[in-house]
Parts: structure tokens; C-alpha cells; sequence
């Protein structure tokens, strides 16, 4: 099933109300939960959380709704699904003291911590445990993101739950393991190229003489816009440009110099680094 189209679930689909625990409340896990909140897949009521610091999440937690744990055992011990969205460099730490509440807790744990395999994660719970790998973007605030997804044996019959969750709040694939570095340069961080090129194109707008706010709705809206012409249609990328490009036109003038200026080619690059440095290079 790697490397599958985009799964089909419908964003209105029912998921059945379930307890959902957050072990870490930081700019993911808050998009995550906005997104949920915002279709009303779940309620504030059924999160339970615990981050790092009380007075960074604490005012959020009232908010929405939500409860406050004293601990991460007891996110476990209330949780259906718990939700693991630390920093990688501490994920085994906050794991390892976890492995009797697993042991003693039947849920599905959901990672969506960058760059660690299900393999890695396995190591730090009880053996059987289900584990959902994921990798979300930034967008599922807003309901339209993209998560790449892995299950172990474990997750077989569970799996679908936190699934569920992630196709309320923007497409799912499942994706070999082997494919997650790339999958972060392209979605996990492209997000934030995607706002540099709107940016830059705004800028450009502003030394035009256009207003920086009017300029970015106006990029942006034209990016978004473009987007949707690719995914609603099956003309390439490619064969859109040329559709764009008038002969002796001003795109082609505007296209060319981006590309003798090394536009592409600092796309890839820019991706190169990113996927280097998720397998653990500088
Ligand atoms: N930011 C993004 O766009 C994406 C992030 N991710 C992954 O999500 C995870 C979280 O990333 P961010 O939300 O950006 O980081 P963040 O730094 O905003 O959030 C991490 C949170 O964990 C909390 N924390 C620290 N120690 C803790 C402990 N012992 N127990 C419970 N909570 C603890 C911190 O207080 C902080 O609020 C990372 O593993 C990252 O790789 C994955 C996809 C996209
Ligand atoms: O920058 C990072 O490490 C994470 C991975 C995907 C988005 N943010």
C-alpha cells in the first residue's frame, strides 16, 4: 500500500468521540488541535494534555476546553489516542518513563515526531504496542493539510482511528519509511517555502509600489489559486506554465531570468538540505 494516491476519506467522516492525549503542546500539536476543533472532529473535552512548561499552555488548555494533566502517564492513563509531539532529541526520554503506562493502558500511540521510525519508537514501549507514525504540516490548522502516515503489525486494527483524525483535517498517504526524509522537505517543511516565495513575490509587488499587505493577499490568493489548478486537474505543472506563457510575452521574459538566476535549481538544493539534515546530517 506505500506510495498510494491520496486516500479518499471525505473531511465530513464521522470518527467515533474518543479520548485524545498530547504529550507536548507546542506550534504542532496547537495546529493540530485547532484544525480538530475548528470541523468539530473532537471537543475541547475530550483532549488531555501535558507540555513542558504550564505557563506556555496552560491559558490555551482553558481556552479550549481542555484538561490539564500533572504528568505524561496520565495523558496515557485517560487517553484512546495519545498524540507524541515533542522535539526529537527528547522523544526516548519522555517514552522510557512511560512503558508502564503503556504496559498498563491500552492505546494507540500516534508520533509525529520528525525523522523517528517506528522502529526507533518501538524500542522505547511496551512490545506490542501500536504506533502510528505520522508527519503532518502546518496546515492542518486550517483543515488542508498533508500527512504522510506508517502503521507497525501492532496498529493494524486501530490504525484507523487516529487515521480518521488526520483525513478530518487535510489528506493522508501512506508512504514507505524509507520516503519520510523526502516527505518532510516536501510537505513536513515546505509550508515555510512556500511562504518564502510568497514573500519574495510581495516584496517585489512593494518595490513596485504596491502595499506590503496588498501584495501578499494578492500573491497569495495567486499561489493558492495555482495550487488548485494542479490538484483539480491532470495537466502538468509544466504544460500550466506554457499555458501562461505568451510567445514574446512578458512570463517568458519573468520565467527565463528566474531560471538563469538558478530558481529551480535553489528549490532542490534548498530541499537537498533539508532532506540531509532529516537523515541526521548538519
Ligand atoms: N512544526 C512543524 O511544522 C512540524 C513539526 N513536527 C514535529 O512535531 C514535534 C513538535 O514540533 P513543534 O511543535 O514544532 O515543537 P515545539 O517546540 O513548538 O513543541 C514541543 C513541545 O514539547 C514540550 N515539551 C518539552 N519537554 C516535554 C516533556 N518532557 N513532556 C511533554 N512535553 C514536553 C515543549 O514545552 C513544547 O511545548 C517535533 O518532533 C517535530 O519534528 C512534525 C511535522 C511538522
Ligand atoms: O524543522 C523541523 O525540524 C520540523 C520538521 C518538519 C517541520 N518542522
Amino acid at each position: 500500500m506505500a506510495g498510494t494516491a491520496l486516500t479518499a476519506f471525505s473531511h465530513s467522516m464521522e470518527v467515533t468521540p474518543m479520548r485524545i492525549g498530547f504529550i507536548g503542546v507546542g506550534n504542532m500539536a496547537r495546529a493540530i488541535i485547532d484544525g480538530l476543533l475548528a470541523n468539530k472532529t473532537v471537543a475541547g473535552s475530550d483532549l488531555y494534555l501535558h507540555s513542558g512548561h504550564i505557563e506556555h499552555y496552560g491559558d490555551y488548555a482553558q481556552t479550549i476546553g481542555a484538561h490539564v494533566m500533572n504528568d505524561n502517564a496520565a495523558v496515557v492513563a485517560n487517553s484512546d489516542i495519545v498524540v507524541l509531539a515533542v522535539k526529537p532529541k527528547i522523544y526516548g526520554r519522555v517514552l522510557d518513563v512511560l512503558q508502564p503506562a503503556f504496559a498498563e493502558h491500552k492505546v494507540v500511540l500516534a508520533s509525529i515526531v520528525s525523522g523517528v521510525s517506528l522502529a526507533e519508537l518501538s524500542q522505547h514501549v511496551p512490545a506490542g504496542q501500536p504506533i502510528v507514525r505520522l508527519l503532518p504540516n502546518l496546515n492542518v490548522k486550517i483543515g488542508a493539510g498533508m500527512t504522510a502516515y506508517a502503521i507497525n503489525d501492532a496498529a493494524e486494527d486501530d490504525a484507523q482511528t487516529v487515521l480518521g483524525l488526520f483525513d478530518a483535517i487535510g489528506k493522508t498517504m501512506e508512504l514507505n519509511e524509507d520516503d519520510f526524509s523526502t516527505f518532510v522537505a516536501l510537505a513536513g517543511s515546505a509550508p515555510a517555502f512556500a511562504y518564502l516565495f510568497i514573500d519574495a513575490m510581495a516584496r517585489a509587488g512593494v518595490k513596485h509600489g504596491i502595499s506590503k499587505a496588498d501584495a501578499v493577499r494578492i500573491a497569495a490568493q495567486t499561489v493558492a489559486g495555482s495550487a488548485e489548478m494542479v490538484l483539480a486537474g491532470t495537466t502538468s505543472p509544466s504544460d500550466l506554465i506554457d499555458q501562461v506563457c505568451s510567445p514574446n510575452g512578458s512570463t517568458i521574459r519573468g520565467y527565463l531570468t528566474m531560471e538563469d538566476k538558478g530558481f529551480s535549481s535553489s528549490v532542490v538544493a534548498g530541499l537537498d538540505a533539508t532532506i540531509a539534515r532529516e537523515n541526521g546530517g548538519d
